[in-house]
């Protein structure tokens, strides 16, 4: 997968383009709804013999202009989002810097600059993607602004537990510690990468966790992926500061510096931090 990173004014001919299949939203965590848009999008691409892209934006929104909740942390930040679409068959990947300059565009002028310009054939997006300065674009209207350039997809919402599948969910169920909770509008479990920054003692690892949203303090029951090996443990997390330790089952020690996913099982009670099973 080729990432391009673009800002605005885009200087198009330095732009490494080719006609493709666009899918579009920030894709924070790449949850089940996500991956149908991707899916949809795919089989577009298919069908047209064209190039699967997709569009996200860095940072969030939120960031800069005022929205209810500031998203300063992610379900995927910027590298584990690109591992994820490469899997899901993303061939190029536009990361728009949203910043002010990008944020006032017009839906009109980004239609024109960002889908046209880059050779957009088809666009897909979810029911309620929106675009342009106030979000005044929406999948109603982004046909029209095309003016026939490219065919637009509509994903309709898709539903869990009769709610919209959404980051913010996610979000909300790591906030509340229901990390078991995750997996049926994800589509897995929640899983973090971090380095070994730490070894405490009796193989308590503190772990450096950058860029991720956390599950809300306590301890969890895990699993962890050094090296290509998987081990169970626990893993404790204290706030303010914000601090993550590790303890792997049957004394696994880990190395300082070594790269470590920690997948989020389930919340747990105290005493199986000191008394591993
Ligand atoms: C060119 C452009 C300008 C935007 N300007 C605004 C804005 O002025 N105000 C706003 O609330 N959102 C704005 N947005 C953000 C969108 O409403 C939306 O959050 C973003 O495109 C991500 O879509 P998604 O949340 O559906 O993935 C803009 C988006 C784009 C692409
Ligand atoms: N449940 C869903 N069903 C269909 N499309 C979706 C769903 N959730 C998101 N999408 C689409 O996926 C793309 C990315 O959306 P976005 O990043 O806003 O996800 P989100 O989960 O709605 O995020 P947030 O909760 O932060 O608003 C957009 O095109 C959006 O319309």
């Amino acid at each position: 997968m080729e990432t391009i990173h673009v800002q605005h004014p885009l200087n198009i001919e330095r732009v490494n383009k080719e006609p493709c299949v666009m899918a579009l939203g920030f894709f924070d965590g790449l949850h089940i709804g996500h991956q149908e848009i991707i899916r949809t999008a795919k089989k577009r691409a298919e069908e047209r013999n064209l190039a699967l892209a997709l569009m996200t934006f860095s940072p969030h929104p939120s960031q800069i202009i005022p929205m209810k909740k500031k998203v300063d942390h992610y379900l995927s930040p910027l590298e584990a989002k690109r591992g994820i679409l490469a899997k899901l068959g993303v061939q190029k990947l536009y990361v728009v810097t949203f910043d002010h300059a990008f944020a006032k565009l017009t839906p009109a002028e980004f239609v024109d600059h960002y889908l046209i310009d880059l050779q957009c054939r088809h666009a897909v997006a979810g029911f309620d993607f929106s675009f342009g300065f106030k979000g005044q674009g929406n999948m109603g209207n982004l046909a029209e602004f095309g003016k026939g350039a490219f065919g637009v997809t509509t994903v309709p919402k898709v539903e869990r537990q009769g709610q919209k599948v959404s980051s913010t969910l996610i979000r909300s169920l790591l906030a509340s510690g229901n990390v078991n909770g995750i997996p049926e509008f994800l589509g897995d479990f929640y899983k973090v990468t971090g380095q070994i920054a730490k070894h405490g003692d009796s193989e308590c690892h503190e772990v450096r966790i950058e860029d991720y949203l956390l599950p809300h303090k306590g301890i969890y029951e895990i699993s962890a992926e050094m090296a290509d090996a998987v081990y169970n443990g626990v893993c404790m997390i204290e706030d303010d500061p914000i601090k993550v330790y590790v303890k792997l089952f049957n004394s696994v020690k880990a190395r300082h510096k070594e790269t470590i996913q920690i997948k989020w099982i389930k919340k747990t009670s105290s005493h199986r931090m000191l008394q591993p099973v």
